[in-house]
């Protein structure tokens, strides 16, 4: 149970008041009187020295000397106490008063803890009503002044493209089943903060023009047990009771941590609980029911892999870093609305913007209003945008990617101009369907995806192809920027070739000198394993290394030219590549 500080104020002045009530009856009684054994007191009756006693059932009673001092001793609880005294001439009074004023302390005791409990109870109940509360206000946000439509996300084209198709399932999902096609249930985007996940599922539900229902995995974390999952339910409901709706669940992965070891362990027992109604809620709804959920994560590599099933989220479209290209959409978009001064050139503040994320784009637009309105200018100037991208800069941490160095842009352009080239060049094919400078959510670096033809075999061909691939990004490299100044960058395509050439000819059999052996077996039997297995995966690499450079010096004149229109374009397409490869 959550407890706020209001309360625990409250708890803390009843727990004093009850006890102090106890202990100011117990002293104020006690302190006054003589203390006497009980030996004492019976000698004391028989020289007939007592002159009355306030019987009662408490521990200790009181009495009185004939001399007026008063006196406490010793409830012997004995029977026939009464009589004795009464025989020996004490006057014997059965205290009402004394049980009253013990009561008192444990009636305080019982009345401080009856109205805590009060108060908590209503202080629970009042933060369970605010969540609640927070639930229905939920729906708010699907103001249909603020209907968000594909036009407000610039960029993301793949995105978008992908999006579309889910608008039509939900317009009319009929035209789907009556094909017998299972309507996506979850769809996941993931990719860097900031790059319109959240303005892409808006997106959705205002295409569609159904409800736009959104929660953050991280709302999940702190509240009361069981409410989360009581959320979750509840949230359906709604959804249910409408009808066609998106639901949008936002940072899921701090509801669906993958986890560690035993199913205890990673993740709060209370995002288990909600992550599992979430799947039994996602599993409850009918396909044909028009209502999507949707989820973002900047993480996909440490989502519990339950949320990924088929039937989850089993749609996965990745958000990326906008080109210069996106970028330059996105600013126009956001500066619809602003005075520009002619002397501004948004292509160019595109260009200088390299590893900006939308929000940050948006951010720069805004900032730049902001100093513009301060100094009362009658435009946003190219001046203030300097002064606003300077302050964003400095504003964030130096490892931050978008104050990487021109340096560094053209260590990358080559490497992954390398592997383009390399793939298009080794085989006839393999297809390159992008490259590109921008990192991708899996990597550091740029990218190139190359998309090897469709086949249920490898060839040994197959293999040394993409094993070359992999030593194109070092090999460019080296070639133009010199054996010195070669760099971390090709850590992971090193790892891939080592482990291509390795299985080739350890599992795969496909080397005349090691021969048919698999060496998983002759490691798993404890035979004595020589080094020769090492010694010929490094002879092979080195000698595809060669082969690659050899590659790329004989086409450096399309090396540079990919490379240098990376540089300026970030990111080409499968068109440009090949528009580059036929000049
Ligand atoms: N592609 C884009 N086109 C236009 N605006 C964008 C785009 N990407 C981001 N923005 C701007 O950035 C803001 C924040 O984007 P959004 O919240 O959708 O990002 P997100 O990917 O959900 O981020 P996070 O991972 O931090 O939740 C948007 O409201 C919008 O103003
Ligand atoms: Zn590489």
């Amino acid at each position: 149970m959550k407890i706020t500080g209001r309360t625990k104020l409250i708890i803390i002045i009843f727990v004093f008041i009850s006890l102090f009530s106890t202990v100011y009856f117990y002293i104020s009684e006690n302190s006054k009187y003589i203390e006497m054994s009980y030996k004492t007191f019976l000698n004391h009756v028989e020289e007939g020295l007592i002159e009355e006693i306030k019987l009662s059932n408490k521990s200790k009673f009181i009495g009185k000397f004939k001399n007026g001092n008063e006196f406490i001793i010793d409830n012997p609880r004995k029977e026939g106490f009464k009589e004795y005294l009464l025989l020996h001439d004490v006057k014997v009074i059965e205290e009402e008063i004394s049980v009253l004023s013990q009561g008192i302390g444990i009636l305080g005791s019982i009345l401080g803890i009856g109205f805590l409990a009060y108060v908590v109870s209503k202080n629970g109940s009042k933060q369970i009503e605010k969540e609640m509360a927070y639930m229905l206000e939920m729906n708010t946000e699907n103001n249909l002044s603020e209907i968000v439509t594909f036009d407000d996300v610039a960029g993301n084209e793949e995105a978008k493209e992908s999006l579309r198709e889910l608008v039509d399932f939900i317009k009319n999902p009929g035209k789907y089943t009556k094909y017998g096609a299972r309507l996506p249930r979850g769809i996941l985007l993931y990719g860097p903060p900031g790059t319109g996940k959240t303005l892409l599922a808006k997106a959705v539900a205002g295409e569609a023009k159904v409800p736009f229902y959104a929660v953050s995995g991280s709302d999940f974390i702190q509240v009361y047990a069981g409410l989360g999952a009581s959320r979750i339910r509840e949230l359906f409901k709604k959804a249910k009771e409408h009808g066609k709706s998106v639901i949008f669940i936002d940072e899921i992965d701090a509801l669906g941590k993958k986890r560690k070891g035993t199913s205890s362990h990673g993740g709060s027992e209370e995002g288990d609980r909600t992550l599992n109604a979430l799947l039994t809620e996602m599993s409850g709804f009918k396909e044909n029911e028009g209502i999507i959920v949707m989820a973002a994560t900047n993480r996909l590599d440490t989502l519990d892999e339950a949320l990924l099933r088929p039937g989850r989220f089993d749609r996965q479209i990745e958000v990326g870093l906008p080109d210069v290209n996106a970028r330059f959409a996105i600013l126009k978009l956001h500066s619809r609305n602003k005075p520009l001064s002619k002397d501004v050139d948004l292509q160019k503040v595109a260009l200088e913007t390299i590893y900006f994320s939308g929000a940050k784009l948006e951010n720069l637009m805004n900032e730049s209003a902001m100093i513009a309105a301060k100094r009362r200018d009658k435009y946003i100037t190219k001046e203030h945008i300097n002064k606003a991208y300077y302050n964003i800069l400095v504003g964030e941490e130096k490892k931050d990617r978008s104050s990487i160095s021109l340096a560094d842009k053209k260590i990358t352009a080559f490497h992954e101009a390398g592997h383009a080239l390399v793939a298009k060049k080794v085989s006839t094919t393999n297809r390159v369907t992008k490259v590109s400078i921008i990192p991708s959510t899996k990597g550091m670096g740029g990218f190139s995806l190359n998309l090897p033809p469709d086949r249920m075999y490898r060839t040994k061909k197959d293999i040394i192809t993409n094993i070359k691939i992999a030593l194109g990004g070092r090999a460019a490299e080296e070639l133009i920027f010199g054996k010195e100044n070669i760099t971390t960058g090709a850590a992971s395509d090193l790892q891939k070739a080592t482990e291509m050439t390795i299985s080739m000819i350890g599992s795969y059999g496909m080397d005349d000198e090691m021969g048919l052996v698999n060496y998983d077996v002759v490691l798993n039997s404890n035979l004595n394993m020589d080094v020769s297995l090492m010694e010929r995966t490094k002879e092979i690499l080195d000698n595809l290394y060669e082969e690659t450079k050899r590659v790329l010096e004989e086409n450096i004149y399309y090396l540079e030219k990919i490379a240098n229109e990376l540089l300026e374009k970030e990111s080409l397409e499968e068109e440009e590549i090949e528009k580059i490869l036929a000049s």
